[in-house]
């Protein structure tokens, strides 16, 4: 998996009229190294018309391009890895369909994260920190103790995610994150170039 420590997933509701194709494009040029299409709503075809878009975005940007829940989707448009929850396949069963693309899991607690480890996840998802009101159903806050638990045990690559904002970023990583994943402060922002360097700019000065 290519490193990455900028990442953005797609979320409509907060495009502010922008076309997905116009807002991601945004974020990359301000900095994002990887990208994923989160999509609760919309048909399979869908879903597939836009993952076929992002995926010549990425490929002319050499961006990885992640598609969410949809693994046959992530097939179909050659996608770069698959992003899965707890309540989704097994890993196990999730790599016998997408062979070494990246599997990309959510993790909420500590014993989550030993399994994914163990069970042979690319990187897993470490959240949410702050409270979000991105994600329906969404447990409480697992605050930035859940990242020092997760920096100082697990050996592969961990995202933090949930409400991470400019304002709060600080935190995020002064608790040992490197990698970071927002939906709501990066596309649904009036200049997203601006707030993707602010990021880009933060994890510089942690020295990341
Ligand atoms: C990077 C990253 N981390 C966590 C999630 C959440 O995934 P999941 O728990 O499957 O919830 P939904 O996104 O499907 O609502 C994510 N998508 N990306
Ligand atoms: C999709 C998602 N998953 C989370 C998790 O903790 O697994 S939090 C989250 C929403 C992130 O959106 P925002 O940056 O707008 O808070
Ligand atoms: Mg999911």
């Amino acid at each position: 998996m290519r490193e990455f420590k900028l990442y953005a997933i797609t979320g409509e509701e907060f495009h502010q009229g922008k076309s997905l194709l116009d807002v991601m494009e945004e974020a990359i040029l301000g900095g994002v190294d990887i990208i994923q299409l989160r999509d609760k709503t919309s048909s399979k075809k869908e879903v597939f018309e836009k993952a076929k878009q992002l995926r010549e975005l990425t490929k002319k940007h050499n961006v990885t391009f992640i598609v969410n829940d949809h693994i046959d989707v992530a097939l179909a448009v050659d996608a770069d890895g698959i992003h899965i929850g707890q309540d989704d396949l097994p890993i196990q069963e999730a790599r016998k369909l997408v062979g070494d693309k990246i599997i990309g899991l959510s993790t909420h607690h500590i014993e989550e994260a030993r399994l994914a480890e163990a069970e042979g996840a690319d990187y897993i998802g470490v959240g949410p920190i702050f409270e979000t009101k991105s994600k329906v159903d969404v447990v409480d806050p697992v605050t930035t103790e859940y990242i020092r638990q997760v920096s100082s045990e697990i050996k592969i690559p961990f995202v933090a995610i949930g409400g991470i904002k400019l304002h709060n970023v600080d935190q995020v990583l002064a608790a040992g994150a490197t990698r970071i994943c927002m939906i709501s402060e990066i596309v649904g922002a009036e200049d997203i170039q601006s707030v993707c360097k602010q990021f880009i700019q933060k994890l510089e000065t942690k020295g990341v």
